[in-house]
């Protein structure tokens, strides 16, 4: 098997499908180095495979030793990986938050709270001296301020409550098994306050030793993370990840969304078909060794197919990413057709049902 992002071999390699000629015949097989730490993103428009290629992966590192593999799940795509246990370890978690995983600062971002405020002022104390929300409240309710600043900031934080996320304790993300952090039905700020506590714990638990295992954090629709509290966290695990050995998988259909370091830091780039100008400049800017107008003839068509721009061998090399061993729970709903068949979703279509591939800006 020809082994991407590393060009020693070092130990597990994540089956990630095969070499793809030109007239789309498979050839070699393509591995993924998992033995060490890296960035990596994974790109494409709406319906290319990204999710499909994500859940690849995290089947993957389910069942390599010694990573511990943490999909942030914002759609309940990835509940199909547990469906499988002898052949894929994986569980479903619910989204919980310790509330002092959060600084301060985080609370009143979290919250829209302006931090120089008086409202914003009270919750940041709040969030300092207390380590769960109940006793956040307490403290509010406690607090010698005009009345107007004390109910405006228990409305905040009762908001902060109705999301569900800070009751109970967080399951443990440090096992073997792929971990799917079930965000579906959250909001984007809940969903964010989630994911920055993964993304911390990983990293902590990694410099304070309580993590033994190398974290591998999956995040889908990265987007929604780097656009809100959790970008942070991320950033600090693109940047400084490597050295404590945890790794960041980001897949987003907008790259442009994402800042320049979540692309310059990515030692592996899997390209699915993309088409959007802005995002396709996201990498010809950072990547122009890479990305050229060549590059640009050989984009993948059918969804599955992908281009991996590779740092470690410095190439770019065509794949066709492998069939999952777990359901896919990532297509969109379809219309049912008289026959009671889901309408069709091959191959060769894309997910917006148009059987060409002409695809525009998303
Ligand atoms: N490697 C593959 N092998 C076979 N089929 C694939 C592969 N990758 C994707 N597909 C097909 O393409 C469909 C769309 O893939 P997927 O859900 O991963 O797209 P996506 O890029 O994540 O879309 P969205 O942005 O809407 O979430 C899948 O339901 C599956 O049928």
């Amino acid at each position: 098997m020809h082994v991407l992002g590393s060009t020693a071999e070092l130990g597990p390699v994540a089956h990630l499908g095969a070499y793809r000629a030109r007239d789309g015949s498979p050839g070699e097989e393509v591995g993924l180095d998992v033995g060490g730490p890296h960035a990596a993103l994974v790109v494409g428009k709406r319906g290319s495979g990204k999710s499909y290629t994500l859940g690849v992966l995290a089947e993957e590192l389910a069942r390599t030793d010694g990573v511990a593999p943490i999909v942030v799940d914002p759609m309940g795509a990835f509940r199909t990986l547990a469906e499988a246990p002898d052949d894929v370890p994986a569980r479903v978690v619910e989204p919980r938050v310790r509330a002092d995983a959060l600084e301060p600062k985080a609370w009143c971002a979290l919250l829209g709270l302006d931090a120089t405020g008086a409202v914003g002022a009270l919750v940041w104390r709040a969030a300092s001296e207390a380590t769960t929300l109940d006793a956040m409240r307490a403290f509010v309710d406690a607090s010698d301020v005009a009345r107007e600043v004390r109910l405006a900031a228990e409305n905040h934080l009762d908001l902060a409550d109705s999301w569900g996320v800070f009751d109970g304790d967080p399951a443990d993300l440090s096992g073997g098994e792929a971990t799917v952090v079930d965000c579906s039905g959250l909001d984007d700020a809940p969903m964010n306050a989630v994911c920055l506590a993964v993304a911390s714990d990983c990293y902590r638990g990694r410099l304070d030793g309580s993590v033994e295992r190398l974290p591998w954090l999956l995040v889908d629709e990265a987007h929604v993370f780097f656009e809100g509290v959790a970008a942070s966290a991320l950033r600090r695990v693109l940047t400084r990840g490597r050295a404590p050995g945890v790794s960041l998988v980001c897949a987003t259909q907008r790259p442009s969304a994402l800042p320049g370091v979540a692309v310059s830091q990515s030692d592996l780039v899997v390209m699915h078909r993309l088409t959007g100008r802005a995002d396709l400049a996201a990498f010809r800017d950072t990547r122009p060794t890479y990305v050229d107008e060549g590059f640009e003839r050989r984009m993948p068509e059918r969804p599955g197919d992908a281009l991996v721009v590779d740092d470690a061998t410095e190439g770019v090399h065509a794949i066709r990413v492998r069939e999952r061993l777990t359901p896919h729970g990532g297509s969109s709903p379809r219309v049912e057709t008289d026959d009671g068949d889901a309408g069709r979703e091959g191959e060769n279509e894309n997910a917006d049902g148009r059987g060409d591939d002409s695809g525009g800006e998303e």
